[in-house]
């Protein structure tokens, strides 16, 4: 594994009942970076973070690699940031007993040291007057701050990987920045990666550095978000970013990608998007397209050169609807 590399899965599969949800799925997170995983609901994101804390749901069965697979380490060298910070804390404890909990279940040191690096780690992530904050319980704590304590939690123990699944679909505009802003920060502080699994593309542009668009368990493409967003050369990530409200000039439907992904068990033949994707022709209907190297990316498509500049063109083909355009003042 090459030293600039934090955690590398190879060809990861994840099955249910013998049907894969996550067909082959490779990448690698590097220090300091913040990969995004990018798709619709069932694109098989959270199962893919899930895998790299050991925490797939029962009857899943895996194939693949993680390297090195921290699964036995959670806690100390992997952690999750959940969407629901409730779900990541007691109900019964105070917060800082927690966080001071999670320190000595790695480091041999006393209950004071614990219960100071519990209070600086609430003070780090933002949370004013900590020492008095540490002795309340999660719901003396308003929405955004009890995320920005789990970040504490995520990170008090300086992690290489933080993982964090949805961690601000909760939480309004304002917040959602704040609690990005500051998983961010904390990522740098203790040089950790940070997988950030989210369906949402403004976040993806605002706090990922690289990309990994996902659909119906595959790799679509995977990129600097820079440039992925600016030139996506995946049909399915143009038709993902031209769903954005500022990519649909007034007077076009929203959202632009139509359909629905198949379910894992009703995988059409060849390219699962094919079906959706207005560039399809027929090879993609019978031969399902590898991941390849495209200019600095990896893009899983057969028509990945012929897509037009800017590819969202390729999904406005849809007026609003007449009542939509014609609508007069009462
Ligand atoms: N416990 C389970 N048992 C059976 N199938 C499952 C289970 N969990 C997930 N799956 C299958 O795996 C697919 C991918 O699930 P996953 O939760 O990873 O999707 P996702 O991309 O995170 O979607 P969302 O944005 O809705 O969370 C699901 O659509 C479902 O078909």
């Amino acid at each position: 594994m090459p030293s600039d590399v934090h955690l590398s899965v190879r060809d990861l599969r994840i099955a249910f009942e013998g049907i894969e949800a996550v067909r082959g799925l490779s990448f690698d997170v590097r220090p300091r970076e913040t990969l995004a995983i990018v798709g619709e609901s069932g694109a098989g994101k959270s199962l893919t973070a899930r895998a790299l804390l050991g925490m797939l749901p029962r009857g899943a069965t895996t194939s693949g690699t993680i390297d090195p697979d921290l699964t036995a380490h959670r806690g100390r060298r992997i952690s999750l940031v959940p969407q629901d910070a409730l779900s990541a804390l007691s109900p019964v404890h105070p917060v800082g007993d927690q966080l001071a909990a999670a320190v000595r279940s790695v480091s041999r040191v006393s209950r004071k040291e614990a219960r100071a690096r519990a209070v600086a780690a609430l003070d780090r992530v933002g949370i004013p007057d900590a020492v008095r904050k540490a002795r309340a319980y999660p719901h003396e704590y308003s929405g955004g701050m009890r995320q920005r304590a789990v970040i504490a939690m995520a990170t008090i123990n300086e992690p290489d990987v933080v993982v964090a699944d949805e961690p601000t679909t909760a939480l309004d505009e304002d917040r959602r920045e704040q609690v990005l802003r500051v998983l961010a920060e904390r990522r740098d502080a203790v040089g950790a990666a940070l997988v950030l699994v989210t369906h949402d593309m403004d976040v993806v542009r605002d706090h990922a550095d690289r990309v990994l668009v996902m659909y119906a368990g595959r790799l679509t493409e995977l990129g600097p978000t820079d440039e992925v967003l600016a030139r996506p050369r995946a049909p399915y990530t143009a038709g993902l970013l031209a769903s954005l409200p500022q990519h649909t000039p007034p007077g076009r439907r929203l959202p632009a990608l139509r359909g629905t992904p198949p379910a894992p068990a009703a995988l059409p033949p060849g390219c699962a998007f094919a079906p959706r994707c207005p560039l399809a022709a027929d090879a993609c209907h019978t031969a399902q397209p590898e991941p390849q190297e495209a200019e600095g990316r990896l893009v899983a498509c057969h028509r990945w050169q012929d897509l037009p500049h800017p590819a969202t063109e390729l999904f406005r083909e849809v007026p609003a609807p007449a009542q939509e355009e014609e609508q007069q003042p009462a």
